[in-house]
């Protein structure tokens, strides 16, 4: 598949052969000064054939990260910089040379500029310059109207700070890591490269694949897929068991293809679905997928997009260190973008933790806030399917519209269950962490979690169903004593965020978090239920 240039070199005639005495030069500061690197494009290495231990990576990485952060002055006091225009002065001969180079210069401070603005950072070498509209999408990298069209149709005016750099990271043919807060628009800055890659539906079999951790993430994704393509005939199907059952997945005739791992792994071993002609592929929630559970489906669909010239991406609001690691062992010369801080929950969400007490205290506590004030829709996470049927039938008899849903119920059942909170016919939803991650529920103003959540990250992305799209919203997390040795780690992220927090628990000694899941008392206070 056919690599872009950097774009950073777009339009410039830059002689190599000319100069290549000041390029070996460069070169070799590179390996000993560890500096930002301007001239790389012209020779890519490959990083898989280096040697690298794990640690090294990382250091190179924190460096690279730093860089990226401290933004444009890092280029105006780069030796680098300085060595470059004394050499040019004392040769007139290299006058271009010069110019070419103030160019770049004044082209990678406008791109730091603008990071700057959107709390854009980003590692690796010859990052694509950030979007600066939409507009730059057909000024610089030909999108066709239809897309732009939907944008505007969908209301989208100005891209969010992911969209303006995964985009045309993605477009300059890079791999990338991208981890920006909940709602803020990952999908659409993975899905419009992907479209404007493929250009048109064609009869090759599947070219792209976006994996997502649920059922329904892969649906919602396809929808918004459809959305996005409205107006270009391609092929975007969702990986269901009826399609598995009903097609013959050999001849399948589908430019784009969602699936959860496990589906697709399937679909790969036992009907013979063939990747291998994958041009791009995304893991959204990526630090998910690479949870233990998922991590042999996800080795299998990796290894079945056999493409030499794949382009994989990696989107989520929250991804550790190690995700990032064992990602890279597959990933080529990836960059890696990041919109604020790392795992950071979102700052349009506004965090509280609530003492209950007990198991009962938290019951009555929903039910005095209910009472006092229901602004729905409201979501309320749970730890287990068991806990989340108890809850439903203490709710189901308090005159509000509640809905459930957990992995006990069936596809169609979780899909009429969704179907009815988005349509607003059920206010109330209580969940699992099932819909957890991902979902984009508009206008959800509350999430309660009533039992606290099993990690930091399930945290972020439990109330990250709220203050989406430049929304506001609200977050109240329930504690009992049970969870009081874990509240710093969520303090942590409250405080992050910009949220207020007690000093007491600031002051409390930070755990090292394994997955919390305490056994509760039963929720149940309706004897014939409790006993049946
Ligand atoms: N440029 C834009 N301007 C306004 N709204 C947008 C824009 N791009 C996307 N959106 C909207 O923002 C909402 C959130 O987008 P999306 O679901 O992609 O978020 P996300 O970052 O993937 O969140 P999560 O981490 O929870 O999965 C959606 O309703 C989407 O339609």
């Amino acid at each position: 598949m056919e690599k872009i240039a950097s774009f950073l070199f777009a339009g410039t005639s830059f002689n190599k052969k000319k100069y290549a005495d000041e390029i070996t030069r460069f070169k070799e500061k590179k390996e000993t000064e560890n500096e930002v690197d301007y001239l790389s494009s012209f020779e890519r290495v490959n990083p898989g054939s280096e040697e690298v231990t794990a640690s090294k990576k990382k250091r190179k990485r924190k460096q690279a990260a730093s860089e990226a952060v401290e933004g444009f002055n890092v280029f105006k006091s780069s030796k680098k910089a300085l060595v470059i225009s004394e050499e040019n002065k004392t040769d007139e001969g290299e006058d271009n040379l010069s110019k070419e180079k103030k160019k770049i210069n004044l082209k990678l401070e406008a791109d730091s500029i603008l990071r700057k603005q959107y709390n854009i950072h980003v590692s690796g070498n010859n990052v694509a310059s950030p979007l600066k509209s939409f507009a730059d999408l057909s000024s610089v990298y030909g999108c066709e109207s239809y897309l732009l069209h939907n944008f505007s149709e969908l209301g989208f005016k100005e891209p969010t700070p992911i969209q303006r750099q995964a985009i045309p990271v993605l477009l300059s043919g890079r791999e990338c890591f991208a981890c920006a807060p909940t709602g803020s628009g990952k999908t659409l800055a993975f899905v419009s490269p992907m479209l404007m890659k493929l250009k048109h539906a064609s009869t090759e079999g599947v070219r792209a694949v976006i994996l997502c951790p649920t059922r329904e993430l892969a649906a919602q994704t396809t929808r918004e897929c459809k959305k996005l393509a409205e107006g270009n005939k391609f092929y975007i199907k969702l990986l269901t068991k009826k399609l598995i059952r009903s097609t013959d997945l050999t001849k399948l005739r589908c430019d784009i293809l969602i699936s959860t791992p496990l589906r697709l792994s399937s679909a790969i071993k036992k009907r013979k679905l063939d990747l291998s002609r994958v041009e791009y592929l995304v893991l959204d929630e990526s630090d998910k997928l690479f949870e233990l559970g998922l991590i042999k489906q996800i080795d299998s669909v990796v290894k079945a997009c056999s493409n030499p010239s794949i382009i994989r991406s990696l989107f989520s609001a929250t991804l550790p260190d190690s995700v990032e690691e064992l990602a890279r062992t597959i990933m080529h010369d990836a960059v890696r973008v990041i919109i604020g801080r790392k795992n950071t929950a979102s700052e349009s969400v506004n965090q509280k933790l609530v003492f209950a007490g007990t198991e009962e205290g938290k019951l009555l506590a929903l039910r005095q806030s209910f009472q006092e004030r229901l602004n729905p829709p409201v979501l309320i996470f749970v730890q287990s399917k068991e806990r989340a049927k108890e809850l439903y039938e203490e709710l189901k008899f308090d005159n509000i519209r509640v809905g459930v849903i957990h992995s006990d119920l069936s596809e169609t059942q979780r899909e009429n269950v969704v179907n009815d909170f988005r349509a607003g016919k059920t206010w109330v939803l209580i969940a699992t962490d099932v819909i957890a991650r991902g979902m984009d529920f508009k206008g959800v103003n509350c999430v309660i979690n009533y039992d606290f959540p099993d990690s930091a990250a399930a945290y972020i992305h439990r109330i990250g169903r709220s203050g989406r799209a430049g929304r506001t919203g609200e977050a109240i997390t329930f504690y009992t004593e049970d969870d009081v040795p874990f509240l710093r780690n969520i303090a942590n992220v409250m405080a992050a965020s910009g949220c207020e927090v007690p000093s007491w628990i600031m002051a409390l000694r930070k755990l090292r978090w394994k997955k919390h899941r305490p056994k509760r008392e039963s929720i149940l206070t309706i004897p014939d239920v409790a006993e049946e």
